[in-house]
């Protein structure tokens, strides 16, 4: 089953969205494989974001996801790298339509509350950095049963 790395940032965290957010995820019908609160260390923050290291927000993207502790979590289900993309809406939550996460709490785009895998190979590689492999639950032998 296709994997997705999602996280709520410090400021989801601290604006106690963690609820709202995995609510969203459930309702929609995927599965939660793997979570943990925790605190973004500043090697792990430059490993996630080294797409961005030339970019002149680097610093300040560093500096905010390890201000605080971030819920990260591994969700599982049919096309759920993109379909999480659509739930989570554009990166600027100016633009991100209403009904999507940040169209609905965001304002600003260095605060925009939460982080989704943009491929499957993006995917492949957060999960890995932020999840050791016995972190992650199968529900294989359940899945026959499950009601979509
Ligand atoms: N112009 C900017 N100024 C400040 N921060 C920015 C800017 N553009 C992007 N960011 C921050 O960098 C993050 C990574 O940017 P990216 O273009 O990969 O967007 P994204 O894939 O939608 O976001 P994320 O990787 O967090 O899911 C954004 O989520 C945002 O927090």
């Amino acid at each position: 089953m296709e994997k997705t790395f999602v996280m709520v940032k410090p400021d989801g965290v601290q604006r106690n969205l963690i609820g709202e957010i995995t609510k969203r995820f459930e309702r929609k019908g995927f599965q939660l494989v793997g979570a943990k609160l925790m605190v973004v260390s500043n090697e792990l923050a430059q490993t996630h974001y080294a797409e961005h290291k030339e970019k002149v927000f680097f610093g300040d993207l560093v500096e905010f996801i390890t201000s605080g502790p971030v819920f990260a979590m591994v969700w599982a289900g049919e096309n759920v790298v993109a379909t999480s993309r659509s739930l989570i809406g554009k990166t600027n939550p100016s633009e991100a339509s209403p009904g999507t996460i940040r169209g609905d709490f965001g304002v600003i785009v260095d605060k925009n509350i939460i982080h989704g895998s943009d491929s499957l190979e993006s995917a492949e590689r957060e999960i890995n950095l932020f999840f050791k492999q016995d972190e992650i639950v199968s529900y294989e032998k359940q899945e026959s049963t499950w009601i979509y």
